[in-house]
């Protein structure tokens, strides 16, 4: 049986190719991006990466299966990822000062995709949340495993990569796939065609954060 994650991947396939193409990704990889675009995703990724945790905490709660649950809590608390430490050093490296964080508004994009996926829990269902929740796993490790192959000039760029292709995110990412496949399995057919849209609204957005950083997007 076609299993809904390749549903998903296939449905998301247009966006998920314009991400791979896109010129944040390609001159993350020549070298060519600007430090101050990079500064400005960083800053923002902060804000989805707070909110990206404390979901799996949520979704958790609402979840029996103990393997699913104990997997969210440990998305939860970062047991998961190297990303959090990754993301200090990048931090401390381009002197970004907490005076400049406190000064940082979500910016539009960025507020839309950490919506849509309270929207998916609270208006939803724990499995449209995962399902939410997967295309992050999941496109940046695609991005990492090809992007590792052509590499960077730029050393913290080239980091940057590496964070998304290592054994343990590779994991990750295999176990997250497999969590919304089994999720699926006691969703009727109404829930799974919600969850496979919630998937394509976050491989949307995905694709949008990369031009929010890219334009460095303000509110007006
Ligand atoms: C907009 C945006 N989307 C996805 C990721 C990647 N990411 C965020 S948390 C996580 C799981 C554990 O590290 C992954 C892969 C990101 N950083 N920013």
């Amino acid at each position: 049986m076609t299993k809904i994650t390749d549903i998903m991947r296939q449905q998301a396939n247009p966006l998920w190719e314009a991400s791979f193409n896109h010129p944040f990704i390609e001159q993350l990889s020549t070298g060519a991006l600007s430090p101050q675009t990079f500064r400005y995703y960083l800053k923002q990724d902060r804000f989805y990466l707070e909110n990206f945790a404390a979901l799996h905490g949520k979704i958790a709660d609402q979840i029996d299966d103990p393997d699913i649950k104990a997997f969210l809590y440990a998305g939860a608390e970062g047991f998961n990822d190297s990303e959090k430490e990754v993301r200090k050093e990048f931090f401390s490296e381009l002197k970004i000062t907490q005076e400049e964080i406190d000064q940082t508004h979500i910016a539009p994009t960025a507020y839309s995709y950490v919506t849509h996926m309270y929207h998916e829990l609270n208006e939803g269902t724990p499995a449209r949340a995962a399902a939410a929740l997967l295309p992050c796993y999941w496109l940046y490790n695609e991005i990492g495993k090809k992007l590792i192959q052509l590499g960077s000039p730029i050393k913290i760029y080239q980091r940057f990569i590496e964070t998304y292709e290592s054994p343990d995110f590779t994991t990750a990412t295999d176990k997250m796939i497999q969590i919304v496949d089994q999720l699926a399995e006691t969703a009727d057919q109404k829930e799974q065609q919600e969850m496979i849209q919630a998937f394509v609204r976050s491989s949307y957005f995905e694709l949008h954060f990369w031009e929010m950083a890219y334009q460095r997007q303000e509110w007006s």
